[in-house]
């Protein structure tokens, strides 16, 4: 469905002078440099899929929803989408894909929600039918009713969210590009959207690129990930294997009856210690968790254990370290 190749972007910046002299020369004469946003990113997406495009700050992420969604044209590389190249073919193209920016909205500021839905569908000409059976689909699962009469700046981020992500789909795209759709969102409000756009994958079968800081949004979504740093493309694969293949500790809470010294268990490291509870780390590559269960019933009277795995968190922070991104 999406086929991207050796793209690569960069942009001209103009230098920022300081000081009353350098300003005026600035007047006549402009440094530029340039920022290497993408270099030779290349991947591929089947319909259906939920993938979770990641990285750090200035990665090179909104750069590349950009080009995909025809905004911006690439320097070099080829991008063919349902067949389009969306910088060529941007009229037809719209129409196949829906697009949310967290940080902008597609809604009119000053105007009721409904009449931006309703410019909307003049824009992309929807059907009077599609567009009525799409509004109440969209305005009952996302629990718009109450909304609609209002105009956006009188929403809150979350509210406005929804309305934005409802309006993205009006026309029944086959790809969601969503740029940081939960962003600043309350904790509600997150898994509200994070339904929402599960169901319509699901229901019905549109394809989702989704970046986003949040890892608990590729959590629950996103079986693939795509990490980028520096405009380069590190890892493209399953999120279980990344959890695998990086998120090798493993951290044991072990409560037992009161013992007065601390204690040492080969191959692991210890993170807090009381009388009745210890919290140990584990890495699996060095050491079996049975053998450390084992090496901690032989030191203390055990109660309770419970094993948890190192948070994604931790292991895109580990992966941004390895990577020195
Ligand atoms: N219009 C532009 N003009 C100049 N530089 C730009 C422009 N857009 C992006 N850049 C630069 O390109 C790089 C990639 O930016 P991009 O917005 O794609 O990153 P991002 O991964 O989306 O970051 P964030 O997580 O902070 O939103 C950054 O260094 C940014 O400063």
């Amino acid at each position: 469905m999406i086929t991207i190749e050796g793209l690569s972007k960069s942009f001209k910046v103009a230098k920022r002078t300081t000081g009353l002299r350098q300003s005026v020369k600035a007047l006549f004469y402009r440094e530029h440099f340039i920022v290497e946003a993408l270099k030779d990113i290349s991947f591929s997406i089947e319909p259906g899929e939920i993938v979770g495009y990641i990285g750090p700050n200035g990665a090179g992420k909104s750069t590349t929803i950009k080009l995909m969604s025809g905004i911006l044209v690439p320097d070099r590389g080829t991008c063919s989408i349902m067949g389009y190249t969306p910088w060529k073919d941007r009229v037809s193209y719209v129409q196949n894909i829906g697009v949310v920016f967290g940080q902008r909205s597609q809604l009119w500021w000053d105007v009721p929600v409904m009449d931006s839905f309703e410019l909307l569908r003049d824009i992309y000409k929807i059907p009077q039918k599609e567009y009525k059976d799409n509004i109440n689909l969209l305005v009952e699962t996302l629990d718009l009713q109450s909304l609609i009469n209002s105009p956006v700046r009188q929403l809150s981020l979350g509210q406005r969210m929804r309305c934005e992500i409802a309006a993205s789909l009006l026309h029944s795209p086959k790809i969601l590009f969503l740029d940081e759709p939960t962003i600043g969102l309350d904790a509600v409000s997150k898994i509200a959207v994070r339904q929402f756009i599960k169901t319509i994958n699901k229901e019905k079968g549109v394809t989702v690129i989704l970046t986003t800081h949040d890892m608990n949004d590729i959590e629950a979504l996103a079986d693939r990930v795509i990490l980028i740093g520096k405009g380069s493309l590190l890892y493209d694969g399953k999120l279980n294997e990344l959890r695998s293949r990086f998120g090798t500790l493993k951290t044991i809470t072990a409560d037992y009856r009161e013992t007065v010294n601390s204690f040492e268990i080969h191959g692991t490291s210890l993170l807090s210690w009381s009388p009745e509870r210890a919290i140990i780390s584990v890495d699996t590559e060095k050491v079996m968790i049975s053998e450390v269960v084992s090496q901690l019933s032989s030191k203390v009277e055990l109660l309770d254990v419970s094993i948890e795995a190192q948070p994604i968190e931790d292991i895109i922070v580990q992966l941004y370290k390895e990577y020195e991104i």
